[in-house]
Parts: structure tokens; C-alpha cells; sequence
């Protein structure tokens, strides 16, 4: 069964931002009709800023500006070399992101997408945003491309990772960074969405002590998305029905992190902001 392209559509109701199929194609069509393309070429702010204007009438799953912030601020702390985002969507944080990292001084923004159609209109704009030869746009199932980028040894150490794709896959898809080794004292995750639609068992795990991970890994590697306390609209979003994770895995028990909610005021939603502080020498 091919992969659904875009969460189930909800009609929108007068007054709403729309959801019509295809708003993401009318944003490249609004953003490359502009009469002053010229002026907006090359300046990623002025494509976020067309990008801000257009959601103003249309529902897009971009991270925004205040959580966007919150991002942006621990680029400016860590200056990653490279950084990773999981969900590239229509290419917003892959600009904002991709910009913060080329003017800390940083070599590369890897953008992870499954939806094609989507990726290369996140193309079009980061390429207007002057950003072609920074921003890599990966299209494929993050698991995959993740374990990819490890064993072509393109990535070996995630320094700042950013999740925001499909819910149940950020638990397995750290796991399975924690499992290449990539996970080290001083990387940091910043997981989006985990208060709406929320990621309890994201949450969990990031929060958990080392004893409570040794303890929950007693049970063995698993290859099932934990999808508790998650909406069945949630679940049920971007993946094919039914779906498991690409590979079997463990994840390391023994890291300690120490984690913590930023919400931005008047925000419904917030990041969780995961710090690997150190490793915990033991077997489990
Ligand atoms: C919330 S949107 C990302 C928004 C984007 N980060 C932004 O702020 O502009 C989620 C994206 O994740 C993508 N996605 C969902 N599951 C994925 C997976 N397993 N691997 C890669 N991308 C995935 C979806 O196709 C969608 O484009």
C-alpha cells in the first residue's frame, strides 16, 4: 500500500484556515508569482515571511515562528557542523534552520523527507531562498535515510537533531541513532509537537532515569511504534497503515539526559529540548 501523502483532510469550516488538497503546490505558485521575485530571491527571511502571509488563510504543518525560535536559539548556542531534521514538509524550518546553521558557521542542513511531491516544492523554495547549495533535502522513510547517512559514514555523531515527522518514529528513530552510537554526551534533540498532537511516549523515554530504561529494556529489541496515549488521526498519519518500524532495535539505556519542555506563551504546543549528558557505564 503506497504511503499516505498528508494526514487525513478535515473540511475546513468558514472562518478556518483552509485545508484543501493541494495548498502546498498553491504556495509555490503564490511565493514564484510575486512581482518582486527578484528582491526575494536569495533571502531566506523574505521567503519565510510570503510563507507566514500564505498561512494566514491556510492550515500548513510548519513549526512557526515562536517554536521555530526556540530552535534557532540552541542553533545559536551549539553552531552545529551538520544538523538533521526529520520532516522537511514544504521546507519552512529547513530555511529557517538551514539559514541559522550557514551563519553560525556551520557546513550542512540534511532535511529528511518521505513525501517527494512535497520535497521538491521544499526545493524550489529553498533554492529561492539561496540556501540550494546548503540544504540537502533526503527523500525517503527517515529510518532508513538515517541509517543510510551512519553507514555511508556521511553522519556519525548527531550534534543537534530536530524531530517533527511522523509521531511514533521519533521513540524508534532515536533509538536507532542511540543504536549506531551516534548519540554522544553534547548532542541535543528538539522534538516538536509532543503537547499537539502530543508524543507521550516520546516523553517518556526522554524523561525516563537510566535505572527506567535498563528496566524496560529487559524486554528485549523491539520493532513496533509505541503509539500510546497518541490520537488514532496521529497514528494513522503520513505511513501506510500498519507499518513497522525498518529495523530491529535496542537503543542504549545507558545515556542520561536531561530534558526539558520550552512553550513559547500563548502556544498550545511546545518543543522538548533532550540534552545527552553522559553515559552511565553497566550492562542491562
Ligand atoms: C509536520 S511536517 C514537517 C514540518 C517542517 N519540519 C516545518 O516545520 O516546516 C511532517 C513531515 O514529515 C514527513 N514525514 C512523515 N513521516 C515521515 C518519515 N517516516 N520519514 C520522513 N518524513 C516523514 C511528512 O511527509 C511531512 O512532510
Amino acid at each position: 500500500m503506497p504511503p499516505r501523502a498528508s494526514p487525513p483532510q478535515a473540511h475546513s469550516r468558514p472562518g478556518e484556515r483552509s485545508r484543501e488538497a493541494g495548498r502546498e503546490a498553491k504556495l509555490l505558485h503564490f511565493i514564484y508569482g510575486q512581482p518582486n521575485l527578484e528582491n526575494i530571491r536569495g533571502s531566506p527571511q523574505k521567503v519565510l515571511d510570503l510563507m507566514n502571509e500564505f498561512e494566514t488563510d491556510h492550515h500548513m504543518m510548519t513549526v512557526g515562528m515562536s517554536k521555530g525560535k526556540i530552535v534557532t536559539d540552541l542553533i545559536d548556542e551549539i553552531k552545529p557542523k551538520v544538523m538533521i531534521e526529520l520532516g522537511c514538509y514544504v521546507g519552512y524550518s529547513a530555511i529557517l534552520f538551514g539559514d541559522a546553521v550557514r551563519r553560525n558557521g556551520g557546513a550542512r542542513y540534511l532535511s529528511l523527507e518521505l513525501n517527494p511531491e512535497w520535497a521538491a516544492i521544499a526545493n524550489m523554495l529553498i533554492e529561492l531562498a539561496g540556501l540550494r547549495d546548503f540544504v540537502r533535502v533526503i527523500v525517503g522513510r527517515s529510518d532508513e535515510s538515517l541509517a543510510q547517512l551512519y553507514l555511508s559514514g556521511e553522519v556519525t555523531r548527531i550534534e543537534l537533531l530536530f524531530l517533527d515527522h511522523y509521531k511514533p518514529a521519533y521513540t524508534t528513530d532515536l533509538k536507532l541513532c542511540e543504536h549506531h552510537g551516534m548519540i554522544r554526551p553534547g548532542s541535543v534533540l528538539a522534538a516538536d509537537n509532543v503537547l499537539y498532537p502530543g508524543n507521550p511516549p516520546y516523553l517518556e523515554y526522554v524523561r525516563s532515569s537510566v535505572q527506567q530504561k535498563r528496566e524496560a529494556a529487559k524486554r528485549g529489541p523491539t520493532r513496533d511504534y509505541g503509539v500510546e496515549g497518541m490520537r488514532e488521526r496521529t497514528v494513522a498519519s503520513f505511513m501506510p497503515e500498519g507499518d513497522k518500524p525498518a529495523f530491529e532495535v535496542m537503543g542504549n539505556p545507558n545515556l542520561v539526559y536531561e530534558s526539558v519542555l520550552r512553550q513559547p506563551v500563548g502556544e498550545r504546543d511546545a518543543i522538548e529540548v533532550t540534552r545527552c549528558v553522559g553515559v552511565q557505564d553497566g550492562a542491562w
